[in-house]
């Protein structure tokens, strides 16, 4: 592991669509100290886009079946309309951010998904090999703030949609063995609540044990569910800290003070 401080940040639909939460994360993410990624999602937009555009949206345990007509509906809104404005605002804020797709500079080649019970079309896989560290490194070296999209490719010049929680997570693990990289995954909500309803009802910390119980009596559920096993996979792999936590309250991380739900190895 490095001794160079690197936060990869993963913002989901619900922050996205809401123009006045970005504003608001986009100058937090910018006042945070050291080395930065932000990975986006945009889920939500994409379904909305879909149905406007009369292509049905499917999804099974939260991933999106894509086929050629909803891979060109992710493709621009993922790669184009809000990659590109993420960039722009991150811009005024005076972060130099890149935008990228997995595809650009070769940084992240993924496997399709295969067929087995239900046919995911034209989803990714990440495996050990798919991310290029040093090449994100370099970007970050030389003073760029890389912001990541939710499209990987596999390298035979097909674009491929991989789901923006997988991404941060396969980013952090293998970033982990030039930085110490602490994952954070921001959305609407104050961290992983013992009442989904109520934000005053934040768990602090979650090990894998208390993960099990908390999943057995349905405390967390739906979405929740594969951010806390792309985070666990992260803290097992070398990341320093997963956190989860409002996208709202990225400040109170620069304060040092209490931030979401951290995640760890063993209680
Ligand atoms: N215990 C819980 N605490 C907080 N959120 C939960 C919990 N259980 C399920 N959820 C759901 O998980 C969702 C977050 O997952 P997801 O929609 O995939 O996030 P993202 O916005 O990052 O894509 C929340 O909007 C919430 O509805
Ligand atoms: C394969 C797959 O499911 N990809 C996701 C990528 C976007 C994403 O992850 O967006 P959120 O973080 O906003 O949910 C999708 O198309 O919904």
């Amino acid at each position: 592991m490095g001794n160079k401080s690197l936060h990869i940040i993963k913002i989901g639909g619900n922050v996205i669509d809401n123009s006045e939460n970005l504003y608001h994360f986009l100058k937090d993410f910018t006042a945070l100290d050291g080395f930065k990624i932000l990975v986006h999602g945009g889920g939500k937009v994409a379904t909305q886009l879909s149905e406007t555009l009369g292509i049905e949206a499917k999804l099974v345990d939260g991933r999106r079946i894509t086929d050629i007509e909803t891979l060109r509906v992710v493709t621009m809104v993922y790669g184009g309309l809000i990659n590109k404005n993420i960039v722009a605002q991150l811009q005024r804020f005076g972060t130099n951010a890149i935008g990228l797709t997995g595809a650009d500079g070769n940084l992240i080649r993924t496997k399709k998904r295969p067929v087995k019970i239900i046919d995911y079309g034209f989803v990714g896989d990440i495996d050990e090999d798919s991310v290029d560290a040093e090449g994100i490194s370099r970007l970050l070296e030389t003073g760029f703030t890389p912001v990541f999209c939710a499209l990987t490719h596999d390298g035979d010049g097909q674009l491929l949609n991989t789901n923006a929680d997988t991404i941060a997570s396969a980013l952090s693990v293998s970033l982990s063995s030039l930085f110490e990289t602490t994952l954070i995954y921001c959305f609407e909500k104050k961290g992983v609540l013992m009442d989904v309803n109520d934000d005053d009802s934040v768990i602090r910390d979650i090990d894998p044990v208390r993960y099990e119980e908390l999943k057995i009596k349905q405390i967390i559920h739906s979405g929740m569910l594969p951010k806390l096993e792309n985070a666990f996979a992260a803290i097992a792999c070398g990341v320093k800290a997963v956190v989860i936590g409002r996208s709202d309250d990225l400040g109170e991380l620069k304060q040092g003070r209490p931030f979401g739900t951290r995640l760890s190895k063993t209680s």
